[in-house]
């Protein structure tokens, strides 16, 4: 699966970049660049800030300092117009499917059309049928609302709202939590068939090692800034699923491993010394 595509020109090129909340820092230093047509997974523990990075990309999230381009431009430098014509290029499948509970499964499929091609609405539904069928659902599900659906076809209907604009770059925010293992990797074949069919950039923020090890070229695992040395990259791991299972740093085969390692030592710790965690 390990495709290198490092010689395509970077679609996304995070440089210097540092995120903070008030005084919380929560990146520190990213620099990534992401070539045109690759699936990169970010994995890490919570809290490190995977979907901060998501959404400092498509100008969710301002950068304190360093910046975010897209196809060569700053995110950052953009207007509010500009930023929301550039949104229309991604697409972004978020962690609960985000669907909105009042409209049926087809005006949700929909919706992105209607808020950006309100003229073309004969060629809705053909489009909307074409995305139906690209994520496997059947038509009897067009008139349900999501509330009526598993959490499995919930996550398809956002893809296929995701999909709806053709975008070049899909963002997902852990496509397969709360799934179970068998729905998680339909939803994996899912994510590598997109791919297949349409020229897109991926980018997936996973704890799910299955997920990163199946569908990604590339894995970047990010550690919480409180938790590394000095001067250290927050950035622990950028290679392929086949490197990282070779990986040397202990913190980066414990994560993938599902190991506690030091955090159970920590506990124990805490735990003699009375505290409550
Ligand atoms: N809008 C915000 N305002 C203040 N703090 C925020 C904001 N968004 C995120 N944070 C903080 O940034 C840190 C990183 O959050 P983020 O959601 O990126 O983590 P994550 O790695 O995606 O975690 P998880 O895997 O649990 O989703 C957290 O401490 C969070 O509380």
């Amino acid at each position: 699966m390990a495709v290198s595509q490092s010689n395509r020109e970077p679609i996304i090129e995070i440089d210097s970049l540092n995120v903070s909340f008030g005084r919380q820092d929560v990146l520190r230093n990213i620099s990534l660049s992401v070539p045109a047509g690759q699936t990169l997974a970010i994995i890490g523990e919570s809290g490190c800030g995977k979907t901060v990075l998501l959404k400092t990309i498509i100008g969710l999230v301002r950068p304190s300092s360093g910046f975010v381009k897209f196809d060569g431009q700053r995110i950052d430098q953009l207007t509010d117009q500009e930023l929301t014509q550039e949104r229309t290029r991604f697409g972004f499948v978020f962690q609960n499917a985000a669907l909105f509970d009042s409209m049926t499964v087809a005006e949700n499929i929909s919706f992105p059309l209607r808020q950006h091609h309100p003229d073309q609405r004969a060629a809705h539904e053909e489009s909307m049928l074409a995305r139906l069928a690209e994520v496997g659902l059947p038509t009897a599900v067009l008139r349900k609302r999501p509330a009526e659906l598993s959490g499995g076809m919930r996550k398809r209907v956002g893809l296929a709202r995701a999909l709806i604009m053709k975008p070049e770059v899909l963002l997902y925010d852990e496509p397969t939590t709360g799934l179970d293992p068998i729905v998680s990797d339909v939803i994996n074949e899912l994510m590598m068939r997109t791919r297949k069919k349409n020229p897109v950039t991926s980018i997936i923020v996973t704890h799910d090692m299955k997920t990163a090890q199946k569908v990604a070229d590339r894995i970047v695992m990010l550690y919480p800034l409180a938790r590394l040395a000095a001067g250290e990259s927050q950035i622990l791991f950028d290679g392929t699923p086949d490197e990282i299972e070779r990986t040397k740093d202990r913190r980066v085969a414990q994560f993938i491993r599902g190991e506690a390692g030091d955090r159970l030592m920590e506990m124990n710790e805490n735990a003699e010394e009375g505290m409550v965690i």
